[in-house]
């Protein structure tokens, strides 16, 4: 069966259907990962993209369960030239993956072509369709977005906590959709995680005595998240710290502004250097809002870190409160280790705050 992507401005792609035989609208975007298919498709920050896949062979190694970064597919929908429908080490497929969280996919795509036409003309709605598309575009894509568009899915909610142990930082997590490789990464560095969804209130949050508070990534647009007083009040109390859509927020509820870019940054070979040095380290990024350097001029904050290819904003520290954001993903998954030192220098800020208060 053949599938049919229409973007915003009139340019079509035609390929071949795989997955859910649903029709789907949202933002098409591009990840030039060579590996990770299923850890970005699981990545909640996703949720209401299409997402395709700049390297060609997308599936060859299938689908490991242990690898979910949600609890399911949030992506809309995925869009590889060519589908390498392998079994994964419980059998599972992407393709069978996809069908299973009703997610459509199209494949013998010219993925480079469309790869190409994001770049010059920047990031655009889409429909993606079972037949070729008959009336107007608006019309089909506010139908079809209103039907699947998909939320921030708060699957790792812990609260209400255990009992505090005592001994190990408490990182209480704000969850605006994280990735399970932040919590793993909190957990291995020897942290004790509670996991609150953003609508949590003050009250709650100061009832589990945390030693420090983590931003975690996301969907969407980080000014539609209707939390500043709540992050302004946590920085003031405990150390804190965000990572990409957790550090955009913070930018926010200090001050910054934040803007879409023309077409992201999703791969994990983005060189990221301290904004005083050109040693870089190579992260693992998905993000298409970035904070305006111009907003800084009257905030309390300082860039700490840039991209060496285009000079975002990849890092951010308060003056003078125990708070800092990095806009890359230290917990890889998938990508390099190379910021793993994030979870370091958190930990470090809780246990100097800690020992400021024995
Ligand atoms: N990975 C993220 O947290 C993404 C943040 C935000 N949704 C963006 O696209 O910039």
């Amino acid at each position: 069966m053949k599938k049919y992507l229409y973007l915003q401005d009139g340019t079509h792609f035609e390929g071949i259907a795989f997955g859910a035989d649903t029709e789907i609208a949202g933002e098409v975007v591009f990840n030039t990962s060579m590996v990770g298919y299923q850890e970005a498709l699981t990545d909640p920050s996703y949720a209401n993209q299409l997402l395709t896949f700049t390297y060609p062979l997308i599936g060859t190694y299938g689908i490991d369960l242990a690898q979910n970064q949600s609890t399911g597919v949030l992506a809309q929908a995925a869009m590889v030239h060519t589908l390498e429908n392998e079994p994964g080490p419980d059998g599972l497929t992407l393709d069978a993956f996809l069908k299973q969280y009703h997610v459509p996919g199209i494949h013998s795509v010219d993925t480079r072509a469309l790869t190409k036409h994001i770049r010059q003309s920047h990031t655009m709605q889409a429909v993606l369709l079972n037949a070729p598309l008959t009336s107007d575009f608006d019309t089909t894509y506010q139908q079809l977005f209103a039907q699947c568009k998909k939320h921030p899915q708060l699957g790792h909610s812990t609260y209400p906590a255990k009992p505090h142990a005592g001994t190990t930082p408490h990182v209480v997590m704000i969850d605006f959709g994280t990735k399970k490789a932040i919590i793993d990464s909190l957990t291995d560095f020897g942290c004790e995680v509670t996991v609150v969804p953003y609508t949590a209130d003050l009250a709650m949050i100061k009832n589990l005595h945390p030693d420090g508070i983590l931003l975690s990534n996301g969907p969407g647009d980080p000014a539609d998240y209707d939390v500043l007083p709540l992050i302004q009040a946590l920085e003031h109390l405990y150390p804190t710290a965000g990572i990409c859509l957790g550090h955009q927020i913070l930018a926010l509820a200090n001050g910054a502004k934040t803007q879409p870019m023309a077409y992201g940054h999703r791969g994990i070979n983005h060189p990221v250097h301290a904004a005083d040095s050109l040693h870089a380290i190579i992260t693992s990024q998905n993000h298409g809002y970035m904070v305006d350097p111009a907003s800084l001029t009257n905030t309390d904050l300082v860039v700490t870190a840039l991209e060496g290819d285009d000079g975002t904003i990849e890092g951010l520290a308060h003056k003078w409160l125990p708070m800092f954001s990095v806009q890359y993903h230290p917990e890889a998954n998938p990508g390099p280790h190379d910021a793993l030192g994030f979870f370091t220098q958190f930990k470090q800020l809780m246990e100097k705050k800690v020992a400021a208060h024995a």
